[in-house]
């Protein structure tokens, strides 16, 4: 496997490189890490050993693939201070929310290697999901080797890149929301005498093993809830309630205008 750098080290940053790093895909000295926040730089070396620096042109200079990983505002005067280390035999990997991949070719030219994605913080616990796509330049085994880095942490698919903004809904922002259902549930039961910390573990594992579920058994979720609910019991009552506020319609509203937002910052 080649050298690896990160420009930007914050929460998704540092959640992908902690997920290489206990994967073992990588020793920490192929990794370089850049950022210009001291204390998220500490906290990568701290916790994962890789190299820090606070130059990006560092990471460019000493890596083979590029993952840039600092908030859409500020992409492209990151691009713009290293594009000239950039030649045709690096691979730039985008993850932000927004950056098609004809706006990063126009910073950095068409003739470059640019894998566009959409990975998520569930990396940190080897429970990432993340949608890859590429530019002409990309080779197959090229592509492949991507995805075998983003697999070291999770489950990575190709997909087209005009389905990246129902990835963003579906599973880059998702982790937000379902930790805000998380947070409910264990509020619930907290109000029923629970003590907190147990309410989050009781809720977050019945999220988890509902999602190995639907991944498991391939039911469909609707046939999945049918077996929870017993004929005049428990269960149906929250459903019932459920839908009369609004449940399920509530969640579409909200991944659409996320869907919306990420539509609007690739204009
Ligand atoms: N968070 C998430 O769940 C996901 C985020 N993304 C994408 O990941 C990207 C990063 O998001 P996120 O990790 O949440 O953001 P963070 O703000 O947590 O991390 C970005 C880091 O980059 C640092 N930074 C700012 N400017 C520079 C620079 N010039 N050179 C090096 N480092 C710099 C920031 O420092 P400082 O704090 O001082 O500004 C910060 O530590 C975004 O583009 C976002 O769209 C994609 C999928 C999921
Ligand atoms: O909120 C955001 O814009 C980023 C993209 C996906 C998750 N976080």
């Amino acid at each position: 496997m080649k050298t690896i750098g990160f420009i930007g080290s914050g929460n998704m940053g540092k959640a992908m490189i902690g997920g290489i790093v206990k994967s073992g895909l990588l020793t920490p000295n192929q990794i370089t890490v850049s950022d210009l926040n001291k204390a998220a730089l500490e906290s990568v070396y701290n916790e994962f050993g890789v190299n820090t620096t606070t130059e990006s042109r560092e990471v460019v200079k000493d890596s083979d693939i590029i993952i840039v990983a600092v908030k859409p505002n500020i992409y492209d005067i990151v691009l713009e201070q290293v594009k000239d280390l950039i030649d045709t035999n690096k691979i730039i990997v985008t993850i932000a929310a927004g950056k098609t991949i004809s706006s990063i070719e126009s910073i950095i030219g068409s003739d470059k290697k640019i894998i566009r994605t959409m990975p998520n913080t569930p990396a940190l616990v080897n429970e990432g999901m993340t949608a890859i796509c590429k530019n002409k330049n990309i080779t197959d085994e090229e592509l492949e080797m991507i995805k075998s880095i983003f697999e070291s942490f999770g489950e990575a698919e190709i997909v087209g890149e005009y389905l990246i903004d129902s990835v963003i809904g579906a599973s880059g922002s998702a982790p937000a929301y379902v930790f805000m259902f998380i947070e409910a549930i264990a509020d619930a039961a907290v109000i029923g005498g629970m003590p907190r910390a147990q309410a989050y573990k009781f809720a977050a594992q019945a999220v988890m093993g509902s999602a190995k579920m639907v991944i498991e058994t391939g039911k469909h979720p609707g046939e999945l809830k049918d077996m929870v609910c017993s004929p005049g019991g428990t269960t149906i009552e929250a459903v019932r309630v459920l839908e009369e506020e609004g449940f399920r319609a509530s969640v579409i509203k909200s991944v659409v205008a996320c869907m919306d937002k990420s539509k609007e910052m690739s204009k």
